[in-house]
This record gives C-alpha cells, sequence and structure tokens, in this order.
C-alpha cells in the first residue's frame, strides 16, 4: 500500500507559489498585458488544474485533497478572487489593485486564510444545512425517470410536511409574522446608530425624537407580533401533534394480532405518547426557534452589510476561530470530567465492597486499611478535579478572550473606518450592537438545527408503524343473512411462528366438525392446542395448511364485522374495560336497548348482583375490571357476548372463575343458548363436558378421540384418563373436607 506523505500540502503550497510567479511575470507578456481579465480567470484556471492534477496524481497526496472537501476548497482558493473583483468590477468599483495584485504574496496568503475560514464554515456546519436543504428540495421538484416506483411513503420530513399542509396558510401567515417581528427587532439598533450620530454632531433634534418615537413603536409592535405568532404556531403544532397520534393509534389498531405477541404494550404506548410527544416537543419549540434565529440572523446580515460590507467580513472571518478555540478546549474539559467519573465510581466501589464486607473487614481488624484505600481513590478524584477546574477557567478564558479579540479587531477597523469617513460613528456602534446578536443567532441556529433534525429522524419510528401492513388476508364480501353456525377444520396446520417445521406446529392435521345447533366440547390435557383452535376461529392467525370452512365457505371469505359478530367467545382471562358496567355490556354493541342488556345479563346470572352494586348498571368496573370479583367480572363478560345473540358461542374455560353454585346457574342458562346457536366448549370440568352433544379429544396438536360420553368412556383412551383423574382429585379434596 503507497504510504501517504504529508509532505503533500507542502508541495501543493510550493506549486501553487510557483505558478503564481510565473503568472505575474506571463502578465507584462506584451499578449496578456491588455487583458488582464484573461489572466485573472486563466490564471487562476490554471492554478486549479495544476492544484487538482497534483491532488490526483502524486502517489503520497492526502485523500482530503482529492475528496469532494478538497475540490471545493482548491476551488475557494484559485476562483474567490477572480469572483471577488470581477463582483466589484460589475458594481463600478475600482479594481486595478486587484487586477495586477492578485498574484502577489499578501493576496496569496489571504486567499489561504479565506479558503481555510471557508473549509471551516463548510464542513462543520453549512455543508450538513445546505446538503439536507438541497435533499429536500431534489425531493420535492425532480422525478428520476425510469426509476421504479418505491415502496417507501417519503421520507419524515415529507411526512410531518404532509400533517402540516392543511394548516398551510397558518404556517404562512406564521413565517411572514415571523419576518415582520425578526425585522422590527433588528431595526432597533440601527436607531440607536442614529441617536449616537445626532447626540455626537448635536444637530436636527427632532431627528433623535423621531428616532425614539419608531424605536419604541417597533419594540412594542414586534413583541406584539411575537406573542401573536407564538400563540398561533404553537396551538397549530398541538393539532398536528393530536392527529398524528390520532393515526398512529389508529394504524396500531388495524395491526394483526400476532405484531400485539411480538411488542410489547409498554413499545406501543410508547411510540404513541412519548415518540409523539419528544417528536412535537422538539418540533414546537425547537423547530421556531430555528425558524426565529434564521430570521434574525438575515436581518443582522442585511443590516451589518448595509452599514459596513467589510467590517462584516471580517465578523464572518472571525466567527468559526471564536467557536473552535472554546469548542477544543471544551473537548478537553469533557475528557477530563468522564475521567473524574470514572475516578468517583471506583471510589465508591471500595466503599460499597467495604460496607457489604463489614464482617470480614472488622474481623480481620483492617478498618485503618480500608480508609486508607479509600483516602487514595478520594486523592485521585481530587487531583483530576485539580485539572477539570483548570480546564473550565481555560474554558470560559478562551470564550471570552476570542470574543473580546474579535470585538477589539472590529472596533479597531471600524475606528480606521471612522477615522477615513468610510462609515459614521453612529454606523458603528449599530453595527458593535448587530454583532452582539450576530454571533448568538448564528450559534442558536447551529445548535437547534441538529435537533430539529434529530426529532424529525426521530418521527421515522412513528411512521414506522403507519406504513407497517398488516399481516391479514384482505377482508371477505360475505355477509349472509341466515347463518347456520357449522364449523369445519380440514386437515389444519398452523404454528405460531410460521414455520411449517413439524417440531414447531401447535396444530398437526386437524380435522374436526361443530354441527349446528349442538353443543361441541374441546378436551385435551394442557397445551394441547384447544385455546388456538378457538383463535383461528377469530381469524386472529391464518393456518399454514389446511382450511377453515363456516357453513361450507372459506372463513376468510367472510366480512370480518360480520365474523365477530356471529362469533362470541367468553374466555378465562376476559378483561373489563375502566367503564360503566352498561358500557361493558354494551360494548361494541352500542345500539343494543337496556331491555337486551337486561335479558343478557339475566341469562349470565349477573343481573342480581349488579343491582346490588352502588350505582348499578353505571358502577365503574375499574382498571381491567378490578372493583368487581373474578366471578362477577366473568360473568359479565358473558353478558357482553349473549348480547349480540350470536350463531356461535365459544366457552374457553369460562366459568372456571365461578364457585359451584353460580357456575351450576351460569352453565345451564350458556347451554340453554344453544337452542338458538352452536356451542363450542372447552373445559377442564368433565362433569360439564359430559353434558355435551359431541366431545373432541386433542392430544398435542391432533385429534385422539371423538365421540359422545359414554362412547369414549368405554373406549378407555385419553379421555377416560382425563374423568378418572378428574374424579381421583374431587375424591382427594372431598376426603380432605371431611378431615
Ligand atoms: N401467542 C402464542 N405464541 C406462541 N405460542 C403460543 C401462543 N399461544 C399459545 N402458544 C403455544 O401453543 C401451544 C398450545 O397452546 P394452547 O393455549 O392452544 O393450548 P391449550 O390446549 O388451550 O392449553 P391450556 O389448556 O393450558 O389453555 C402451547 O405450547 C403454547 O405454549
Amino acid at each position: 500500500m503507497q504510504k501517504m506523505s504529508y509532505f503533500s500540502p507542502l508541495l501543493f503550497v510550493c506549486l501553487d507559489v510557483c505558478v503564481l510567479k510565473v503568472i505575474s511575470l506571463a502578465q507584462l507578456s506584451p499578449l496578456l498585458l491588455p487583458r488582464p481579465f484573461l489572466t485573472l480567470w486563466g490564471g487562476g484556471l490554471i492554478r486549479a488544474g495544476l492544484l487538482t492534477s497534483l491532488a490526483f496524481t502524486y502517489p503520497g497526496s492526502l485523500p482530503w485533497m482529492s475528496s469532494f472537501a478538497g475540490l471545493q476548497s482548491t476551488a475557494v482558493l484559485c476562483f474567490h478572487l477572480p469572483a471577488y473583483t470581477t463582483l466589484l468590477w460589475v458594481l463600478g468599483k475600482p479594481v486595478v489593485e486587484e487586477l495586477w495584485g492578485w498574484h502577489s504574496w499578501q493576496r496569496a496568503l489571504q486567499g489561504y486564510i479565506v479558503t481555510v475560514v471557508a473549509w471551516l464554515y463548510w464542513s462543520k456546519y453549512v455543508s450538513s444545512l445546505l446538503l439536507s436543504w438541497g435533499r429536500y428540495a431534489s425531493s420535492l421538484f425532480t422525478k428520476t425517470p425510469c426509476e421504479k416506483p418505491k415502496e417507501d411513503t417519503g421520507g419524515p420530513l415529507k411526512r410531518l410536511i404532509g400533517y402540516m399542509m392543511p394548516f398551510l396558510w397558518r404556517f404562512i401567515t406564521v413565517l411572514f409574522l415571523v419576518i415582520l417581528s425578526s425585522y422590527g427587532e433588528m431595526a432597533v439598533p440601527q436607531y440607536t446608530g442614529r441617536v449616537a450620530d445626532w447626540i455626537m454632531n448635536e444637530e436636527a433634534p427632532e431627528a433623535f425624537t423621531d428616532a425614539i418615537t419608531v424605536m419604541a413603536l417597533m419594540t412594542i409592535g414586534s413583541a406584539v407580533l411575537e406573542f401573536v405568532c407564538d400563540l398561533m404556531y404553537n396551538i397549530t403544532m398541538s393539532r398536528i401533534h393530536m392527529s398524528v397520534q390520532g393515526v398512529v393509534f389508529q394504524a396500531v389498531l388495524k395491526q394483526e394480532i400476532a405484531f400485539f405477541d411480538s411488542t410489547s404494550t409498554g413499545e406501543l404506548v410508547s411510540r404513541i405518547t412519548t415518540d409523539t410527544n419528544e417528536m412535537s416537543e422538539a418540533l414546537s419549540e425547537k423547530l421556531s426557534l430555528v425558524m426565529w434565529y434564521t430570521a434574525r440572523f438575515g436581518f443582522l446580515l442585511y443590516f451589518m452589510v448595509s452599514q459596513s460590507w467589510k467590517i462584516t467580513l471580517l465578523t464572518c472571518m472571525g466567527l468559526p476561530i471564536i467557536w473552535v478555540i472554546p469548542k477544543l478546549t471544551g473537548h478537553c474539559s469533557q475528557m477530563i470530567a468522564v475521567k473524574v467519573q470514572d475516578s468517583l465510581a471506583k471510589a465508591n466501589q471500595v466503599a460499597t465492597e467495604t460496607f457489604s464486607c463489614m464482617k470480614t473487614v472488622k474481623s480481620f481488624a483492617n478498618e485503618d486499611g480500608e480508609t486508607e484505600r479509600y483516602r487514595q481513590r478520594l486523592d485521585d478524584t481530587y487531583a483530576l478535579n485539580k485539572m477539570e477546574a483548570a480546564a473550565y477557567a481555560t474554558t470560559t478564558w478562551a470564550n471570552s478572550m476570542t470574543t473580546l479579540a474579535l470585538k477589539i479587531g472590529i472596533l479597531y477597523y471600524g475606528g480606521t473606518l471612522v477615522t477615513r469617513g468610510s462609515v459614521s460613528s453612529g454606523d458603528l456602534v449599530s453595527f458593535v450592537l448587530y454583532e452582539l446578536q450576530f454571533a448568538s443567532a448564528v450559534e442558536a441556529v447551529m445548535h437547534y438545527y441538529p435537533a430539529v433534525k434529530k426529532a424529525v429522524g426521530a418521527s421515522e419510528k412513528i411512521f414506522e408503524y403507519l406504513d407497517r401492513k398488516p399481516q391479514v388476508p384482505p377482508d371477505g364480501t360475505l355477509a349472509p343473512e341466515n347463518l347456520e353456525g357449522h364449523i369445519q377444520f380440514k386437515n389444519v396446520r398452523f404454528s405460531y411462528s410460521g414455520s411449517t417445521d413439524e417440531k414447531n406446529l401447535v396444530l398437526k392435521d386437524v380435522s374436526l366438525e361443530m354441527k349446528p345447533g349442538q353443543i361441541t366440547a374441546l378436551v385435551g390435557l394442557n397445551r394441547s392446542g384447544k385455546s388456538t383452535c378457538v383463535k383461528l376461529l377469530e381469524r386472529f392467525y391464518q393456518p399454514q395448511a389446511g382450511e377453515i370452512l363456516l357453513d361450507g365457505k372459506p372463513l376468510q371469505s367472510y366480512t370480518d364485522q360480520f365474523l365477530h359478530d356471529q362469533i362470541a367467545v367468553v374466555s378465562q382471562d376476559c378483561v373489563l374495560f375502566a367503564r360503566s358496567i352498561r358500557e361493558n355490556i354494551k360494548y361494541g354493541c352500542k345500539n343494543a336497548s337496556d331491555e337486551e342488556m337486561y335479558t343478557a345479563a339475566k341469562q349470565a346470572s349477573a343481573h342480581e348482583f349488579i343491582l346490588e352494586l352502588p350505582n348499578k348498571y353505571d358502577t365503574d368496573a375499574g382498571e381491567k375490571g378490578g372493583q368487581v370479583s373474578g366471578g362477577q367480572r366473568q360473568r359479565i363478560a358473558i353478558a357482553r357476548a349473549l348480547i349480540r345473540r350470536p350463531k356461535i358461542l365459544i366457552l374457553d374455560n369460562a366459568t372456571s372463575d365461578l364457585d359451584t353454585e353460580n357456575e351450576y346457574q351460569v352453565n345451564q342458562a350458556l347451554l340453554n343458548q344453544s337452542n338458538n346457536c352452536s356451542v363450542l366448549m372447552i373445559s377442564n370440568k368433565m362433569s360439564v363436558v359430559e353434558k355435551a352433544d359431541y366431545i373432541i379429544v386433542l392430544n398435542d396438536g391432533m385429534v385422539e378421540e371423538e365421540g359422545v360420553h359414554g362412547e369414549l368412556l368405554k373406549k378407555q383412551g385419553l379421555y377416560a384418563e382425563l374423568v378418572k383423574k378428574q374424579d381421583m382429585s374431587f375424591h382427594r379434596k372431598q376426603e380432605k373436607g371431611d378431615e
């Protein structure tokens, strides 16, 4: 590998100086003597060409020299003087000195300083700003031909702008107010300068009064505009925040159940609340600051240039230096601060270790030894603290010294211009006032702009959910008036992970049938796949193979609304919402009458206990139904299912939380329902199961046996074993009770 030579910059400068010397001699030739502009631009081109060739062809040149930033700097070095001279010429200013002296060593040195300053600006701050603006502008106005349409729905910034579009007029008004208010604010120093001129010249007393009046009016006016603007902006941003939160919430609700299995509730809530809050706070606060400071920066620059473009140039050249020096010293104090933290952590470690092993320390009588060890650690921290204090003082000193140096430079140079009569004393006063605000305005824009960018970037996380397409098949179209409730599983294979590997399958070729109007029981050992069958019936997941038919038609062909109106599920872990019992029973069935609600509650044996509650049906169920007992919760959930008059009722251990008497009542009521609908019952209580018209026994994801109670008992298989086990445990419990 070619070794890099750090002499290459020196070689670069030597070549440049030689080229300049040759051009200065060539300019005296009869051919070029009458054409100074040709020499100026031609010389610039030759310089740029030779320096670029050196950067690309010299084997030891630094990679930076042939990078984009290097080429940019070469262009600034070679063309800033031709451009500046031409501009002066266009403005009708004298250019003799520039045309004949641009290759002098003073000008060459000045050129290098300008290039370094330009590079500092460009590389650190301006480039990132322009690049992102440029990218955004090009994304708005250009369409790459022949490009395939992308899945991507646009960058987050574009998306956010999409949400802002309905309020476009408000934003335009806000922008207008920002510009107007900033203009008023920034014009005040101009009038201060005029007042200073009046005081010094002691003439035109009415000018003094005028200036004071205008200043007062402008200050009041811009303050009022700022107030209106901030109010309007913040209200608009809150509206946008609300609408983003709303659509994200809606998008999350549309996702498939498997998505909720793999995403924690905390993460979902954090996306909808914390992330959107952070984004909107950053946008409301920081974007507004960027807007204000950019407007101020623009007006400051305008007023400064109109006072004196020469002092403005000096200020702009000095700014990177006053930013760079404190940054370097700041970096140093940051490093020391990290070391202090480490050292403190070590001292704490000694203390923690000592206190946790107190008995050992005491038994060895080593209290003094441990104290000494702790003191040593504290001594290390103290030494670092001293360094930190020195670094802090240096940073503060460097800050004020560089700012002071720039101010002295401006005052000195401004004073020279005042003496020469190029600017008035009042202009210099105005300029100093502008300069005081200028550095902080530029710094504020550079500080807040990345924060806004970060917030926009963070919004990507929020939009991730909006872009996510739910992994559910398209909604069906069937919604027949009459449904019999005939269910068939045909060779259904299913795994939660989506894998078709035999070892991951929860259901393995399950074929079963639920006849209309019958009570079908699904039994089996734990984890045999009973609840999974229910989840597939609810269409929460899709089987990997086989099909599920409802009245002979695939389950997918029915509309989602119809399916969930017809299939009601009451499971052991059903939860209530923190709303009134009335709202809970009528959940998803808002139009049901109170009469229907009472009937459903009576069927679920819930009516009586609800009437005993303090506010009857208007009693709040509390979070997750915490205000009522487990059994009561279960009965309300059953009423919630029954009020829909479903064609298929699924009871997944629905009565397991009830005491024996209530269980009997509720079961009777539920089983009476089977006159109107098909019931699929999952229960561990064989005394309940035996009443079913048909029993299917699942074992490890497969149908092991099926038939009616008597037949299955005779088979002496898994079903008979389950009945026997329950009988034995019942007898054991009874014996314990008797004792
Ligand atoms: N959401 C899920 N994600 C991954 N695996 C699951 C999920 N739900 C259930 N399982 C697994 O599927 C298998 C069958 O579970 P299922 O709840 O259907 O059995 P079950 O017969 O109803 O059991 P139980 O009587 O204990 O409720 C189990 O191994 C279980 O761990």
